[in-house]
């Protein structure tokens, strides 16, 4: 090894991967002007050394046996971009216990496992970065975490599923099927291995629970963010929200007000002028909330091979400095302090609701009289026949903010009302009033 070189190990040689790859080759003049030190990729971890890979690859050393990067004292820094959770969580663990800096891009290990190994990389005196995680390209870990640091952050709201943001502008502009794009976006190396988390919401959820222990210094768990995916977002939605002047997105919101935190993935409709009905295809935003900045918004590619490895490879930058510095070991802010968490009746809400009704007289009355005795007030409203049907009809309604808990006992009551076929939809709106 030369004396101003740095040994890398990589746990993984995939999309993200081989992008990193990639900008340790075409950018090592720029890296190590920064640094000081070359970047050599000693050797990288895969499943099947046999798989096809680009040709350009063929000088980096593979191996199908993480002891041959875990093991080696030559590697200073463990770059982990396999995904998983378990298997991946003994091998970051193991990487720590021999001293190795690590760079991961992995949100499920990180919202699953991140403060017990943060704490671990701390104790070792060894670097955990994360930047990757979250929103692919947008350094939006080291904003919150060092930009914003002297800031109260109240409140984040973002796209950070580039998967889902991809799929929901094709279904809305060009008419496409779910299944469709959804296959667009797996061949674009957006979607993860299993896109199950991606159209679910949990990858975002996940995102969300790192993104606000961090802007919050409070532990927030998977568990603790309510979510619901796109599966059941449907053209007719679309179609609607495109009349009504909405844009459908799957919305992260955390926010922190009087102590309690309330954190959420769901399908929203925005305002068309909203800077978040603007974000589309792949591209991430995020808005943060500061009680001194006021509101930023970050944006940028949110999925991808180079925007990610970009992310990657500059956490190994921010480790080869601290390294400089013998500094390393102090990954971020760990969490401080204690959180409760809202409920239902303190969340306020406005709403999208869609009903199939029976069309005959006296239904729209026994309809607003049921939101009435609710106390729920509507303003939007389209009332049309309903496609192919001769006895069924559909009201489309925007409601006023009201408890997020009685929306929940309305929506009962209106399944349960005899003029009303079913609430064939339901959800959230933002930055509507
Ligand atoms: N794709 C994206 O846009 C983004 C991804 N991420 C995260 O980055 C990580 C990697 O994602 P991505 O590159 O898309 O994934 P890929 O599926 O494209 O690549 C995974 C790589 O890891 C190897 N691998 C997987 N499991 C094992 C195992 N058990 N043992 C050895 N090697 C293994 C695979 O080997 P082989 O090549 O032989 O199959 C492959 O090289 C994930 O945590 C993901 O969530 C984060 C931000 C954006
Ligand atoms: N599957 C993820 C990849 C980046 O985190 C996404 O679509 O955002």
């Amino acid at each position: 090894m030369e004396e101003r070189e740095i040994q890398v190990g990589l746990l993984g040689l995939g999309t993200v991967g081989t992008g990193v790859a990639s900008i340790i080759k075409h950018h090592q003049e720029t890296l190590s002007h920064q640094i000081g030190r070359k970047i050599v990729i000693k050797r990288a971890l895969v499943k099947d050394k046999k798989k096809v890979r680009e040709s350009w690859l063929s000088n980096l050393e593979l191996t199908e046996n993480a002891n041959d990067i875990i093991e080696d004292p030559s590697i200073e820094a463990v770059i982990e971009v396999m995904g998983g959770i378990e298997e991946t969580r003994l091998l970051v663990e193991r990487a720590l216990k021999e001293k190795k800096h690590v760079i991961t891009a992995n949100k499920d290990l990180m919202a699953e496992h991140g403060s017990t190994l943060l704490q671990m990389a701390n104790e070792q005196k060894c670097d955990l970065f994360y930047e990757a995680s979250v929103a692919g390209g947008i350094p939006i870990i080291r904003t919150i975490s060092e930009g914003l640091s002297a800031d109260k952050l109240t409140k984040i709201m973002g796209i950070v599923n580039g998967t889902t943001n991809y799929m929901l502008t094709k279904m809305s502009a060009n008419n496409r099927t779910f299944d469709d794009v959804l296959l667009e976006a797996q061949e674009l190396g957006y979607a993860e291995a299993d896109p199950t988390a991606d159209v679910d919401g949990i990858d975002a959820a996940r995102k969300m629970a790192i993104l606000s222990s961090l802007a919050f210094s409070s532990p927030v768990q998977i568990e603790d963010v309510s979510v619901k995916g796109i599966r059941q977002v449907s053209d007719v939605d679309l179609a609607f929200c495109q009349q009504l002047g909405y844009t459908m997105k799957l919305i992260g919101v955390a926010q922190k007000d009087e102590g309690q935190i309330e954190v959420r993935v769901e399908p929203t409709l925005l305002p068309n002028a909203h800077p978040l009905a603007n974000v589309h295809n792949e591209f991430n935003a995020v808005l943060v909330h500061g009680e001194a900045v006021g509101e930023t918004m970050f944006y940028g590619p949110g999925a991808g091979s180079l925007p990610t490895a970009t992310a990657v490879v500059s956490d190994l930058v921010a480790v080869m400095k601290n390294m400089q510095r013998r500094v390393n070991g102090y990954s971020y802010q760990t969490p401080l302090f204690q959180s409760t968490f809202k409920t239902e009746d303190e969340i306020q809400s406005q709403y999208f609701i869609r009903l199939h009704v029976y069309d005959r007289a006296g239904t729209f009355a026994a309809v607003t009289n049921l939101f009435a005795q609710h106390d729920v007030s509507f303003e939007k409203l389209l009332q049309l026949p309903l496609e192919n049907q001769t006895e069924l009809a559909e009201i489309v309604l925007v409601t006023h903010s009201s408890s997020v808990a009685i929306i929940k006992k309305l929506l009962i009551a209106l399944n349960q009302l005899s003029a009303v076929d079913k609430v064939a939809s339901y959800y959230r709106v933002e930055g509507g009033e």
